[in-house]
């Protein structure tokens, strides 16, 4: 039997307070390629300082978080810095796009500062925005919220991560390009082999992960199905 490869996220045994408030204590979490799961959970659960503790972005109090096989805690920084841009990709809720660029500039810009070569980045670029439907444009202030989205998805992706997080990704879309947006977020892990986890407020979005949870107690909780809008 072949060996199944290792989690592309694993995180055991994960404490942070904030003040004298524990917003994790003990919290367990395991994602392999190929796998989604989506964290639900009130404004002030604590959503967005776990995908900033999966980033290292600042220590937690106790426990172990391993990117790719790697503890981040036993890393430099710039050994860090390099994991992050070579396995991780991050899809924010306003795309966080450079506004005076094109689409395909945003997404090759990603590339190149990840050591990539210009040419090759901008003909990747040109590639992988077609696939995603999105339409060329001067600067991306011109395109759709729902089209900015997947530019900022295409910019997650040039790199090729591992594990693609996304912070409350749809939070700024109308429905339909809210649903647009949640079905290709949701077929990448099949599609390119890549583990994703998803933070947001919207069960809808939230229920088309393989695993839904909750933050309850300081840890990650399958979320019930009422929470879940099934
Ligand atoms: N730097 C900080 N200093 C003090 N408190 C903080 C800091 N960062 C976050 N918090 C608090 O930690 C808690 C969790 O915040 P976090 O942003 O992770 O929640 P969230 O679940 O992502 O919320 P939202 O859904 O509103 O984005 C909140 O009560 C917040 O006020």
């Amino acid at each position: 039997m072949s060996k199944l490869p290792n989690p592309v996220l694993a995180i055991s045994g994960l404490s942070y307070s904030i003040g004298n408030r524990a917003l994790f204590d003990g919290l367990e979490l395991t994602l392999s390629q190929g796998e989604s799961a989506s964290i639900l959970g009130p404004s002030g659960s604590g959503k967005s300082t776990l995908l900033s503790l999966i980033l290292g972005l600042f220590p937690m109090d106790s426990g172990v978080v391993r990117l790719d096989d790697e503890s981040i805690a036993d890393m430099s920084i710039s050994a860090l810095a390099r994991l992050r841009a070579r396995a991780i990709g991050m899809v924010f809720q306003f795309g966080e796009l450079l506004p005076e660029l094109s689409p395909q500039d945003n997404v090759a810009l990603a590339a190149m500062l990840a050591g990539g070569d210009a040419a090759e980045a901008q003909s990747r670029a040109s590639d992988l925005l077609k696939r995603l439907g999105v339409p060329d444009s001067p600067t991306v202030e011109t395109l759709s919220g729902g089209e900015r989205q997947r530019v900022a998805v295409a910019r997650a992706l040039i790199n090729k991560p591992l594990l693609l997080l996304a912070d409350e990704p749809t939070g700024a879309l109308d429905e339909e390009n809210r649903d647009k947006v949640a079905d290709l977020l949701f077929s990448l892990p099949s599609e390119q082999g890549c583990a994703l986890l998803v933070v947001t407020h919207d069960r809808s979005v939230a229920s088309r992960a393989d695993r839904v949870l909750t933050i309850a107690q300081g840890s990650l909780q399958v979320a019930a199905e009422s929470e879940q809008g099934q």
